[in-house]
């Protein structure tokens, strides 16, 4: 970790028709470090992960990556900037293979279009990359299944490995675990451990005991604010937190409050 904030927020606002679900939001996500989004439903999380991949608007407030002014940016310019956000499964091509996937993502990141493939040498390095790709998400056996039959798990895998195909300065999961069985959760929170190496994450989780294991930081919103940030430790035992989840019929405040 350099110390430094690759990604740096302030006072950050997104008003929905008079309502401030984002509401003057302070962030900055250290380079080289996992940043954890928590806090109660109705927080304000999901709007604020999409105002950080331009997926949103902000009413007001600043935005900077490496230094540089990003406000307000579409999504696509974010993720040539490298904001790269794993997808949701819909966006997935069901009769398209893991492998398959990962070619194209490699391709539309190349800025190359179909001349790509007119490259012999670029193409070996894209099919080696892939495989890398593959095989660091734990879908090395599973290359030439088609998506629409990959297991659950398997399909947030194969999101992942697209974001990254992306070579992104910054990578963010949305609910990386959200519907997962126990042990898709565990292969989950690996995953996140091998994937950070060397990237910068940042990732919206409900799941408390996933975010102890993999979060360096934690900020935790309430209300469209940020209300405590700090390490996982620290957060867990502040009593604005306890009370803040306490408060709301949200899930996660045993582990808060344990
Ligand atoms: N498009 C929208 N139009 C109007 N209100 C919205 C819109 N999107 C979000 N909101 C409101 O903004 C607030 C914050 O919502 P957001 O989805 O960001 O919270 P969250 O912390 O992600 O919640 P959850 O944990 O339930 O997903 C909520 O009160 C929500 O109803």
């Amino acid at each position: 970790m350099t110390g430094q904030p690759l990604l740096s927020v302030r006072g950050l606002t997104r008003d929905f028709r008079g309502f401030r679900a984002v509401d003057g939001v302070d962030l900055d996500v250290t380079a080289g470090s996992v940043h954890a989004l928590v806090g109660p439903n109705g927080a304000g999380k999901t709007t604020l992960f999409n105002l950080l991949t331009g997926f949103l608007r902000p009413s007001g407030g600043r935005i900077a990556l490496d230094g540089r002014d990003v406000t307000g940016l579409p999504p696509e310019r974010m993720a040539q900037l490298g904001v790269a956000r794993s997808f949701q499964i819909t966006s997935l091509f069901p009769r398209l293979s893991a492998r398959e996937h990962l070619e194209l993502a490699l391709q539309s990141g190349s800025g190359l279009g179909w001349r790509f493939w007119r490259s012999a040498k670029l193409l070996r390095r894209y099919r080696n990359r892939t495989e890398e790709l593959l095989e660091l998400v734990g879908l090395g056996a599973h290359a030439d299944t088609t998506a629409d039959v990959l297991a659950y798990g398997r399909k947030r895998a194969l999101e992942l490995a697209i974001a990254l195909a992306l070579e992104p300065k910054v990578l963010l999961l949305d609910e990386p675990t959200a519907g997962m069985g126990l042990e898709d959760v565990d292969r989950t929170v690996d995953l996140i451990g091998r994937v950070r190496d060397g990237r910068t994450v940042v990732l919206v989780e409900h799941n408390m005991s996933v975010v102890g294991r993999v979060a360096d930081r934690v900020t935790v919103l309430r209300a469209g604010r940020v209300l405590v940030e700090g390490t996982y430790q620290e957060v867990r035992v502040d009593e604005r937190v306890i009370s803040a989840y306490l408060g709301t019929a949200a899930t996660g405040v045993d582990d808060v409050a344990r």
